[in-house]
């Protein structure tokens, strides 16, 4: 690319917005020009705005330090320093979907971490390695926004990257009831242990609305395009419950899966192995060289040691054995903040890059 494209972080402050602004420093096609925030951080350097709320490992990029936060509401002000947008904004779901529509209208695509248009029929929802396809409804989304290259695309909940992936990677014998429990990080919920004293040494049993999301969303991204809008698969049937561990990063899945046709555990780990997407061949800058590694270890995969797997973008899975109810029961982790929010949904914009939706404006 000759010249990298002029990014936007909407919702720069908060958590994913963080995670974004870590990711991209250095990215080879895309640049941060401008972060926008609520009205409270507008005017304020970046710095300034996020003051000793920086919760990324790595140090904040000497190049954002500077950037003076814009008014995320003051929408045709942002969007005209930029190419295209990421959205991590902190508002009620008809907010977000508002404010992303209108970014949108003014020509400026939006690649969203948020789940408010997951389930608007024609924004797709897409995990790069599995529905590409799925882009396809952007055409018309565009004609009913009215807009030539503005749209919204997102990226599902961090929940279902543990499990999601690795039953795609067995459809050709037909996963159809699936049980899973996830161990879910408090950086989900945007914190860290200081500003969630009461997360240490314990368990929460709930987490809002995560266990329909858990339950849907794979059913959407195993879904098909039919005129123009997301149709959903009608299999696996999924329960979940979802539970707040206290793990700071580090999404894990307790599952257990019946097929239709029962593979042997030999054929399950070698699709596992050798499963690729388009991001693979296409040689993406965010892409894990494999997405899906199996450890054959008792004690693997662990949050600890294997979090950081392909730099986050990969997911580990592990204890793979028959059950006495169900065909199979496995573990699976995937990095809730990388795979499972900004790294996913940068992945989704370097696949809408390369194939022509993003462009220099
Ligand atoms: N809702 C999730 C975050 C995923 O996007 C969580 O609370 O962990």
């Amino acid at each position: 690319m000759d010249q990298k494209l002029k990014v936007g972080i909407l919702g720069g402050t908060g958590m994913v917005g963080q995670r974004f602004i870590s990711l991209l420093e250095n990215h080879p096609w895309f640049e941060v020009v401008a972060i926008a925030a609520s009205p409270r951080s507008a005017g304020k350097t970046y710095e300034e705005a996020v003051g000793g709320r920086w919760k990324m490992h790595k140090a904040m990029p000497e190049a954002v330090k500077n950037i003076v936060v814009m008014n995320v509401n003051e929408v045709e002000k942002v969007a005209s320093e930029v190419d295209f947008v990421f959205s991590a904004v902190d508002m009620s779901k008809e907010e977000i979907r508002a404010i992303e529509d209108a970014y949108a209208k003014t020509e400026t695509p939006v690649v969203s971490n948020n789940s408010a248009h997951r389930w608007t029929p024609d924004v797709p929802m897409v995990v790069p390695e599995i529905n590409p396809e799925h882009f396809e409804v952007i055409e018309a989304q565009k004609k009913r926004l009215g807009t030539k290259r503005g749209f919204v695309a997102v990226k599902p909940n961090c929940s279902i990257q543990s499990y999601a992936p690795a039953l795609f990677a067995l459809k050709e014998f037909g996963p159809k009831e699936v049980v899973a429990t996830t161990y879910q990080a408090i950086s989900g919920a945007g914190k860290t242990f200081k500003d969630w004293p009461e997360m240490v040494e314990n368990i929460i049993p709930f987490i809002g609305g995560e266990e329909e999301k858990s339950e849907q969303e794979p059913l959407r991204l195993f879904g098909k395009v039919v005129d123009g809008k997301i149709e959903k698969a009608a299999a696996p049937l999924i329960t979940t419950q979802c539970i707040r561990v206290p793990v700071l990063d580090g999404h894990t899945a307790a599952v257990f899966v019946n097929f239709e046709k029962k593979p042997t555990k030999e054929e399950i780990i070698d699709r596992w192995e050798n499963f690729k997407g388009l991001p693979q061949e296409l040689e993406l800058p965010s892409a894990p060289k494999q997405f899906i590694r199996y450890m054959e270890e008792d004690n693997r995969p662990q949050v600890k040691l294997d979090i950081d797997f392909e730099n986050g973008m990969g997911i580990s899975m592990g204890r793979l054995r028959e059950d006495t109810m169900f065909d199979y029961k496995f573990v699976g982790l995937s990095h809730n903040t990388v795979r499972g929010a900004a790294g996913g949904a940068v992945l989704c914009a370097e696949l809408l890059t390369a194939q022509g939706y993003i462009t220099a404006k």
